[in-house]
């Protein structure tokens, strides 16, 4: 067959899908090489980072944490924030999501925010003991119930949400539901880690929270096709380039040394 420039191939999948039930943006989003993933085949990568890459939990949560406060500090510089003290509210579940949750709150602290935890089901092992002394440690709050929407508009500039990731299934359970209602309702912006907590990992959830930003770590799930939000950055730069080749991801090149990517359109339609 013909050889086509990325660009071209990004502009003709999109042209072809755009007149179905797609905006343009998701046509683009779609077309672009990079892979997506599905419920499944995340948790293979996990995994395999794990079992055969001999990599620690608390190895890639750090990098994965650390990925998810630099692309705060991108979308919501310090400067730019509209309440002072610059407080975050950070909300954290009971898995890995809620641990990559504690790591963004600490590093959030060191890059000069004013970030606050919710916390409501801890697991009991030590990884998790050890993310929250050190939060508690850097003098970071720990709030003991969710506050109503309007309060979170009135005293946060953002929310960042870590509740679920990519082993969330099913309905969701208390406290998660009235959590998410509340979060459906605040405007100030929600971040949220790997996956819009609540969505299907693969379908997404129309009337679910609606995140302002982003950040897929080691490569977008399904779900990011349905992302509408201004930031969508890609982080966990830890990926092998076997593991990477293996799963055919094409992830992009970071730049430099930095820790996420911003995701964006490379066809012309001017997203970007
Ligand atoms: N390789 C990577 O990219 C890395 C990503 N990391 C992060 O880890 C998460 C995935 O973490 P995992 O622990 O597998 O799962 P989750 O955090 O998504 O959620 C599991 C917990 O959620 C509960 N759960 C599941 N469904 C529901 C529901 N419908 N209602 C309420 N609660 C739910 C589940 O509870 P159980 O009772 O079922 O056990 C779990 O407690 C990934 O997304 C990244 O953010 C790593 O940090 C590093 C490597
Ligand atoms: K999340």
């Amino acid at each position: 067959g013909s050889v086509l420039t990325h660009t071209g191939a990004c502009a003709r999948i999109a042209s072809n899908i755009y007149s179905k039930d797609l905006t343009h943006r998701q046509a683009c989003t779609m077309a672009n090489t990079i892979k997506y993933l599905g419920q499944e085949e995340a948790q293979h990568i996990d995994e395999e980072l794990f079992n055969e890459y001999s990599f620690s939990v608390d190895q890639l949560m750090e990098l994965a944490g650390l990925s998810c406060a630099t692309a705060v500090t991108k979308g919501y510089p310090l400067q730019s924030l509209l309440k002072s003290p610059p407080r975050v509210l950070v909300i954290c579940g009971p898995g890995n999501n809620g641990g990559d949750g504690l790591v963004c709150a600490r590093h959030l602290r060191l890059f000069g925010y004013e970030p606050s935890v919710l916390y409501p089901k801890r697991p009991s092992k030590q990884l998790f003991l050890n993310l929250t002394t050190q939060c508690e440690k850097m003098d970071i709050s720990f709030l003991t119930e969710m506050p109503e929407a309007d309060v979170i508009d009135e005293v946060y500039n953002l929310v960042v949400d870590a509740i679920f990731g990519f082993s969330f299934k099913g309905a969701v359970r208390e406290p998660f539901g009235d959590i998410l209602s509340q979060l459906k309702k605040i405007t100030v912006p929600i971040a949220s880690v790997d996956i819009p907590s609540g969505w299907d990992v693969e379908n997404g959830c129309p009337d679910g929270i609606q995140p302002d930003m982003l950040i897929s770590l080691t490569a977008p799930k399904k779900a990011a096709n349905h992302f509408k939000g201004r930031y969508h950055f890609l982080g966990g730069r830890f990926v092998p380039p076997a593991l990477e080749q293996k799963y055919q991801l094409n992830l992009p090149q970071y730049p430099g040394t930095d820790c996420v990517y911003q995701l964006k359109c490379h066809c012309l339609c001017g997203w970007a």
